[in-house]
Order: C-alpha cells, then sequence, then structure tokens
C-alpha cells in the first residue's frame, strides 16, 4: 500500500475512492479500523469513520489507530479525507484530528484544501464557494449537524486549532508545483489553507506535496497523487476491476441536503414508488425498519425509503427532541432497513448522506469495499460482497435523476 487515506465518513471516503480510482490506483476502502493485514495488491487504502460529528477526543483516538494501521500496510503518504463542504464546528473535528495526524507523522507543513471543481467547490482567497455562493450562502449554514456560518476556511479552522493557519493564494499556486512548495517553506505556520479552482490547480498542489508525508482536503486534492506514484514507478499496470451486479434494488435517504431534495422530488415526479418517513413517528415508533422495509420488498422499479426534508421541518423535530436524538434514531432506522432489505434478496443499494450511509454500512456489517465506476462526480459504484453492490451518495452530489442512474450503474 502506497497512500494511507483516513476518512472522516463513508460517502467521502468513497468519493476519494473515486479519485484515485479514476486515476487508475487500486483502491479498498475499510469500514474502521480492520483487525487484519490488507490484501497485497492494494495501492490506496482508505480507513473510513465515522468520525465527522463524534466528540472531539473519540475522533481522534479513531484517527490515530487507523494511521497505525495504515503506517504498519507499508504507506509512504497519509490523506485525511473531510467534507469538501468542510463539515464541522467550532470545536472539531478537522483541526483536532489533523493536529494529532501531524503530530504522530512529525509533519511540519500541513495543507487543507477542500476544493473540488467538479461539484463547484472552489476555494479563493481562502473563501470556500460552492457555486457562485459562498459556503455560507450556499444551504450549509442549515446543515442538521455541521452549520457552517463562516466561508473562512482560516477562520473556521483556526477556532479547532491550537495553532495559526496561514495561507498559499491562487496566484501562487498559478505558478506551478515549486512556487507552492517555496511558499510552503516560507509559512510562519504548520497549517496552511490552500486555494484551488480548477482542477489543474488541484494536480499543482498534489505534485507540490509529493513529499509531504501529510495531507488534508477533499476527493480534489487526491487529483495529483496517483501521478506521483506513477512517475516513480510504483503502480500496476493493470488498473481497477469491476462487475456489475443484477437484482433488486432500492434506495434509503436519510439526507436533508439540498441536491437530494431536490433528487428525491425527482423520482417521485417520475413516478418511481416512495415512502416518505416522518421522523416523529420512528421518534414514537408508530413507523418501523420493518414497516419500510416490508413496503419497498413489495414495490416494482426503484422504491425509495426517505427522510429527507426541509431547513424548517428538520429545525421542528430537533427542537423537540435534540439534533442528535434525532439522527441517532434515524440513523439507526436506515440501518435497520438496509439489514432487512438484504436479508430480503436486495443486491443493489442506494444510500444517500454521509451520516446515513455509514450507518447503513456499519449496519450491514460490511468491512470491505471496492471502488468501481463513477455515477456521477464524487460516487462511485461500489462492491460490498459477492452479490451485494452500493452507491453511497453524499448529501449534495449527483444529478437530478441520480437514483436511476445509479440503479442502472450498478447493474452494469
Ligand atoms: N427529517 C429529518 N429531520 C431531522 N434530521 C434528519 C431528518 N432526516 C434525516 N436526518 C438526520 O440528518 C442527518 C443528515 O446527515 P447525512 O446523512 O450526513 O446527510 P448529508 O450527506 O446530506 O449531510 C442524519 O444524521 C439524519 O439521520
Ligand atoms: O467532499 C465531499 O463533499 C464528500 O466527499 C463528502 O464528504 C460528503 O459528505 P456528506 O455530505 O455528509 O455525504
Amino acid at each position: 500500500m502506497l497512500l494511507g487515506c483516513i476518512g472522516d465518513d463513508f460517502t467521502g471516503s468513497s468519493d476519494l475512492g473515486n479519485t484515485l480510482t479514476r486515476a487508475g490506483m487500486r483502491v479498498v476502502q475499510y469500514s474502521g479500523t480492520p483487525a487484519t493485514p490488507a490484501a497485497p495488491d492494494v495501492e490506496a487504502g482508505i480507513v473510513a469513520l465515522k468520525s465527522r460529528t463524534m466528540p472531539v477526543a473519540e475522533a481522534v483516538r479513531l484517527s490515530l489507530e487507523a494511521l497505525d494501521w495504515l503506517r504498519a500496510q507499508g504507506c509512504r503518504q497519509f490523506l485525511f479525507k473531510y467534507c469538501s463542504t468542510f463539515d464541522s464546528t467550532p470545536q472539531g473535528n478537522i483541526g483536532p484530528v489533523a493536529e494529532a495526524l501531524a503530530d504522530a507523522l512529525k509533519a511540519d507543513r500541513v495543507i487543507f484544501c477542500p476544493a473540488f471543481s467538479a461539484t463547484g467547490r472552489t476555494i479563493f482567497q481562502g473563501h470556500l464557494f460552492v457555486g457562485d455562493r459562498l459556503l455560507s450562502e450556499s444551504g450549509m449554514e442549515n446543515h442538521p449537524l455541521t452549520p457552517m456560518t463562516d466561508p473562512d476556511l482560516r477562520r473556521w479552522l483556526a477556532l479547532q486549532a491550537r495553532e495559526g493557519v496561514g495561507h498559499v493564494p491562487a496566484a501562487t499556486v498559478w505558478q506551478g508545483p515549486e512556487a507552492v512548495r517555496a511558499a510552503l517553506r516560507a509559512q510562519d505556520h504548520r497549517f496552511v489553507v490552500a486555494d484551488a479552482i480548477r482542477d489543474q490547480d488541484l494536480v499543482v498542489l498534489g505534485q507540490a506535496v509529493a513529499d509531504q508525508v501529510l495531507l488534508t482536503g477533499g476527493s480534489g486534492i487526491a487529483l495529483g497523487l496517483p501521478g506521483n506514484f506513477r512517475a516513480q514507478g510504483l503502480l500496476s499496470a493493470e488498473g481497477p476491476q469491476w462487475r456489475g451486479q443484477a437484482g433488486p434494488v432500492a434506495a434509503l435517504s436519510g439526507s436533508c441536503s439540498r441536491a437530494t431534495r431536490g433528487q428525491v422530488a425527482r423520482h417521485v415526479a417520475d413516478g418511481q414508488p416512495a415512502m416518505e418517513i416522518d421522523p416523529e413517528a420512528v421518534m414514537a415508533g408508530r413507523t418501523t425498519a420493518r414497516d419500510a422495509a416490508g413496503w419497498a420488498l413489495s414495490q416494482k422499479g426503484l422504491p425509495l425509503v426517505y427522510s429527507s426534508a426541509d431547513p424548517d421541518a428538520v429545525r421542528a423535530v430537533q427542537s423537540r427532541h435534540g439534533a442528535e436524538a434525532v439522527a441517532h434514531r434515524l440513523d439507526a432506522f436506515f440501518a435497520e432497513c438496509a439489514r432487512l432489505l438484504v436479508a430480503g434478496g436486495v443486491t443493489r443499494l442506494i444510500t444517500a448522506g454521509g451520516e446515513t450511509s455509514g450507518a447503513v454500512v456499519e449496519g450491514l456489517g460490511v468491512k470491505t469495499l471496492e471502488i468501481g465506476p463513477e455515477i456521477d462526480p464524487g460516487v462511485p459504484a461500489i462492491r460490498a460482497g459477492e452479490t451485494l453492490v452500493l452507491a453511497l451518495k453524499s448529501g449534495n452530489f449527483g444529478a437530478e435523476d441520480f437514483f436511476a442512474k445509479a440503479a442502472e450503474r450498478l447493474a452494469g
């Protein structure tokens, strides 16, 4: 294993897997830190944690445990993958986890670059944009768990870190890898936010950090890394393999993000079977996973079970029960749904939402995910077992017809 990655959620990890696979690396994503060594042909290993929103100390502990395992597999470079919308709170977990990893690896410079231009996430003057909106006006300010209310990554990261935060501006990135390396050397701070607007900027950054032991970012920051390994003759010529899966299909969505809500609306408008879950009914035990899975298994086409709701509805239920309690209950609901669906014969399962997908993968007890071809930017097809394939869609990713497209891609 050459590149060792730690993802702070499951969809984000598969997004990174997608970038690395497209660039020709053999990638396996693991659910949590494995207890056994990796297969010998894995070139990039991604340990997916559900650490984005857990208490800081627990996120740090799990990330260090993942790092130890990746080091034991022989990795020479490490990547901490978080969300392209920098999902975190003023307490963490991006800053504290990065600090712990940097200390363990004795990294003297660590770049932070969540940019992912293919999905409209760009960084300019240290500020993160989603399309033509600042992060804090993109809808992410209403996220149920990590409302992003400040688009200045330097300021937001500084709240979470013991140290100050430097910056490499776009004008430097445009001068190429050598200029970026010089700018990194000249920084007063160990943590440095790097601007990136285009894929080309991400490739330059990837080249510039070829010798840095630790880097952090969204999946975009990995764009240039396979090329670094290939240039050293370290990648196998054969590349990744993929085998699709026929059979019953179902989709589960606990994502309340704007893109998912559009995809749910499209699915309903297309006349596909859809069951809306009222969180109040789940909290009160009036709607159970058995009801939802039973309904889905009785449908033709692509049944979708969703709790996706708009920000007002999310706020209302959270104010009655607390955000964590609702999320916990719904995550458990979707995990149980997934178990019942797979037990009932579903072979293609599509999930929307990072927390939701993490809960589902953990609930299914799947430990090793082989990354396959891209469905939409940031979302690959995944083989999770002999007869099970998955698509784990990040809340804000995917075209409007994502559910239908994923069902088809998983079969192919
Ligand atoms: N209707 C709802 N009201 C409140 N919280 C919800 C609702 N539906 C889902 N949730 C919770 O909101 C969180 C959404 O996060 P996630 O699954 O990561 O989606 P995304 O990828 O869009 O951020 C989950 O923990 C989920 O259980
Ligand atoms: O970088 C991204 O945007 C994604 O890879 C990601 O991490 C998404 O997380 P969720 O929106 O919670 O699915």
